[in-house]
């Protein structure tokens, strides 16, 4: 999947069950209509969406559970529960915080990926992080490339974004990890989205800019007051 989306477009097709579009058809189309403009792979969240997702497109989809537990800020992928989830649901690629922070259960990140690479051991892993440390902790581990997913969402980054001073956080984990870095979060326009890769970015990955017109509207109502 690495080589197939390299210097290209991952499309987030996201919608949880309290938006607008939320449902495994509705982001089936959304990733029908990111194909047909070009995408080189989907980002999709839960077993269901992706399933309905690859009967729809050919495209490599990375996969994510997103589900809240009450012992821990983890939610991304947390546990081994989602992963069996993501196994079966086909998709090439699973992501999954990768953050210092604690997991539910007790869980281990490490423990985690290598239940995931026993389970499947062709499935490729991105490791969503939030800083630099967790950039240079996730080189040592079997991961197959990083994503800035979670920058501006964790308790130390709240607020920030992805974009600020020249896309700072992006050049700096390009910078400290071999690893290939993929850019995701808060990439709005066509003009960040080729400079992220202009900054070594190996693909970028955009949302809400594309699949969430709730969040498109507010932008352009804000445009005109
Ligand atoms: C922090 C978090 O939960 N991020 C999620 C990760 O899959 C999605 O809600 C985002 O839409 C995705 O990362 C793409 O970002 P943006 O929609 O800003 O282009």
């Amino acid at each position: 999947m690495l080589i197939e989306i390299k210097k290209g477009l991952i499309v987030s097709c996201q919608a949880l069950d309290n938006e607008p579009l939320h449902g495994s058809k509705i982001m089936a189309k959304m990733a029908l209509a990111a194909k047909q403009g070009g995408a080189s792979g989907i980002r999709a969240n839960s077993k269901e969406d992706i399933i309905a997702i690859k009967k729809e497109v050919e495209l490599p989809v990375v996969g994510i559970v997103k589900r809240n537990y009450e012992d821990s800020e983890v939610f991304i992928t947390a546990t081994k529960k989602e992963i069996n989830e993501l196994i079966e649901s086909g998709c090439e690629m699973i992501a999954l915080d990768a953050t210092l922070r604690t997991r539910p259960n007790g869980e281990q990140l490490e423990e985690v990926i290598a239940y995931a690479k026993e389970l499947k051991p062709s499935i490729q892993l991105m490791a969503d992080i939030s800083s630099v440390e967790d950039a240079i902790h996730v080189e040592s581990l079997p991961f197959d490339c990083v994503s800035t997913t979670l920058y501006g969402y964790t308790n130390e980054t709240n607020g920030c974004k992805l974009y600020e001073d020249d896309f700072k956080f992006l050049k700096q984990v390009v910078e400290k990890v071999s690893l290939p870095v993929v850019a995701e979060g808060n990439v709005l326009t066509p003009e960040m989205a080729k400079r992220v890769l202009d900054l070594g970015a190996h693909a970028v990955v955009v949302g809400g800019a594309i699949t969430r017109p709730q969040q498109i509207t507010t932008r352009f109502i804000e445009g005109i007051n």
